[in-house]
């Protein structure tokens, strides 16, 4: 049967870091370890340093066994959110014509927007074949 597991933003998982409410991130995996703090041979505060961040890089250095793998299931809350949209720096709006003198836009439009007078002839001169044609 399928599980689903749940998704947390890393923005989110760094807001549980605290001794009374402790998160940590290992290899995308997201454990919440607040009851197991005083149980870790490791100590506490090896656990509290790496909220708020990735601690793979600490979980492997400790060399655990495959026994406290085993064990760090019990703890697993979800998985980290990697399509995470990043946020976007805000964008400063460049128009070109900001820069340009009267002629310069005028020529600048009307190579942006030939197409509506030549539409405009185009239909006229069909609407005045079709009238004479009715004569
Ligand atoms: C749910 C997550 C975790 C579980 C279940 C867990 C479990 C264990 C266990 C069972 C041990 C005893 C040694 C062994 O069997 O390997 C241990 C030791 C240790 N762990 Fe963790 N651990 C977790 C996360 C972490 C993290 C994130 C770090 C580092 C930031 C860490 C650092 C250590 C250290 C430094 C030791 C002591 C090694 C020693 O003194 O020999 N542990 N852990």
């Amino acid at each position: 049967m399928p599980t689903l597991t749940k998704l947390y933003s890393m923005k989110e998982a760094a807001l549980h870091n605290t001794p009374d409410d402790c998160w940590i991130v290992v290899d995308g995996k997201i454990y919440d370890v607040t009851k197991y703090l005083e149980d870790h041979p490791g100590g506490a505060d090896v656990l509290l340093e790496v909220t708020g961040k990735d601690g793979t890089e600490e979980f492997e250095d400790a060399g655990h066994s495959k026994d406290a793998k085993k064990l760090m299931q019990d703890y697993f809350i979800g998985e980290l959110d990697l399509d995470e949209t990043p946020e976007i720096p805000e964008m400063e709006v460049f128009r070109k014509e900001q820069d340009m003198d009267f002629g310069s836009k005028l020529v600048a439009y009307a190579v942006q927007y030939w197409a509506i007078p030549v539409a405009a002839v185009g239909i006229s001169a069909v609407v005045a074949i079709l009238y004479a044609r009715r004569k």
